[in-house]
């Protein structure tokens, strides 16, 4: 006689919900970059490399979203969904993410142009951006939304850059701050709408709930990425006869 196939039952609302969670144990801020810089331990060099990498994911957050709403056939998703391109491009009242992002290039003293040609944008970094894209592009909407879910954690790590900054990096401009403190509030709003669609959407069985976790590994993955290559190539690595074999001639 077969035995019940206890492991396939699917998680409880609560449990999926738990086991999303959980997945914050592999989150960007605990990539040795990231702790090198709540720990006040990166160069001058090396914050002003991850502050003009991170340019690149900025503005293609905003691509990302668009191009979730032109999968999405429901206009409800679409009208609480076209707030986060808001957030980020700005409006008539506010000024947006993107802007507050080139403000925090300059509170670290890179010019807005060093910021938005995107000269110092590491191959690795646009990769790992462009995968990211991509699968927003390709993949049906809600596993997109899915994806975003790594905000969950990311109130966590820019309040981490609020407390820490000013007593670790006190060259670095106040105004510097301002994105962050935009994206407390933004990001909690944002995890709302999007846990409720992957709550809702991969509950069914027991092989989506474990998809949506891949896809959330997914994106901690390209997160990590972005961490990796910036820290590559911020990161002096003299090897013989002080050759620099791992940055690339341009
Ligand atoms: O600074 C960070 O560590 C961090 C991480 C993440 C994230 O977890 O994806 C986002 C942001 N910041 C962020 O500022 C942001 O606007 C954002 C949007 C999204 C997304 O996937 O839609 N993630 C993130």
């Amino acid at each position: 006689m077969n035995a019940p196939v206890i492991g396939n039952t699917p998680w409880t609302r609560e449990e999926f919900e738990q086991q999303l969670r959980d997945k914050g144990r592999g989150y960007h801020i605990y990539h040795p970059f990231h702790v090198m810089m709540y720990e006040g331990k990166l160069s001058r060099e090396q914050l002003q490399c991850w502050v003009a990498n991170r340019f690149y994911y900025q503005i293609s957050i905003p691509q990302k979203d668009a191009a979730i709403m032109s999968n999405c056939p429901d206009k409800e998703i679409r009208k609480g969904w076209i707030q986060r391109i808001i957030d980020h491009d700005g409006d008539a009242n506010s000024v947006g993410g993107i802007e507050a992002w080139i403000q925090l290039g300059q509170a670290v003293d890179l010019s807005r142009e060093d910021v938005t040609s995107l000269k110092f944008v590491t191959p690795g970094v646009r990769f790992a951006v462009d995968a990211y894209v991509n699968f927003a592009k390709q993949r049906p909407w809600q596993e997109a939304v899915c994806s975003s879910l790594t905000e969950l954690f990311a109130p966590h790590i820019h309040q981490q850059r609020i407390s820490s900054w000013p007593s670790m990096y006190p060259w670095v401009k106040e105004e510097g701050l301002v994105y962050f403190k935009k994206r407390l509030t933004e990001a909690r709003r944002d995890v709302e709408q999007g846990l409720a669609v992957t709550l809702d959407y991969f509950s069914q069985t027991r092989e989506l709930q474990e998809k949506a976790l891949d896809i959330l590994q997914f994106k901690l993955d390209v997160l990590w990425v972005i961490a990796d290559a910036i820290m590559l190539a911020s990161t002096d690595i003299k090897v013989e006869n002080n050759v620099d074999y791992l940055r690339q001639p341009r």
